[in-house]
């Protein structure tokens, strides 16, 4: 079985790198709105939670270059806030209250669904298309919904979530690579 899920990891990398073009774009989104003053906030269920809190820590702490904080935030984190808003509005609201409370036009909602079907998540990305936030998607072979709301959606192509959470990780890391890059080069 081991063999078997490397194959199978093997095979939907070699997959996703037909995403390499959108990549690069989405982190050309990512470092123009660091660098003008704008926000990154991120939000997903479950592993998907996992991934934006540590693609945020990355941007808000630091990826491998020594630089200034630069502002990200994971709406997964505050649990005061989470069951406030899934016990008065429902768990479909979790998100996109917080992107009406916390976004501004120019920052960037990056949603993270692996079947591309989370209610929330499609929620936060339809709100946040609506206040003129950038909206970027990391999902899976079924991203139309998903799509829908994005400027930028990244489809892994497969159906299996664990395949598809290993390279989101990996594209959040790549992500965010680019932008650290675009900052430190900006402050020479
Ligand atoms: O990490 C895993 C499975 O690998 C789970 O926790 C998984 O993230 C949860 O079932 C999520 O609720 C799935 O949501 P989504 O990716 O379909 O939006
Ligand atoms: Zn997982």
């Amino acid at each position: 079985m081991i063999a078997e899920r490397m194959a199978e990891h093997e095979a939907v990398l070699q997959g996703t790198k037909a995403l390499e073009p959108l990549l690069a774009a989405a982190g050309s989104m990512v470092s123009e709105a660091l660098l003008t003053g704008h926000k990154i906030l991120f939000c997903g269920n479950g592993g998907s939670a996992a991934d934006a809190q540590h693609m945020a820590a990355e941007i808000m702490g630091r990826f491998q270059a020594e630089r200034e904080p630069y502002p990200a935030l994971a709406l997964t984190v505050d649990t005061s806030v989470l069951t406030a808003i899934g016990n008065d509005y429902g768990y479909e609201a979790v998100f996109a209250r917080q992107v009406r409370g916390l976004g501004r036009e120019g920052d960037v909602l990056v949603g993270i669904s692996t079947s591309g079907t989370s209610r929330n998540v499609l929620a936060a990305l339809a709100v946040a298309k609506k206040m003129g936030l950038k909206c970027l998607g990391f999902s899976g072979a079924k991203s139309e919904q998903m799509a829908s709301f994005c400027d930028i959606c990244l489809a892994v192509p497969s159906t299996v979530t664990a395949r598809i959470q290993e390279m989101h990780i990996m594209m959040g890391h790549i992500l965010c690579e680019i932008a650290e890059t675009a900052i430190v080069r900006q402050k020479k």
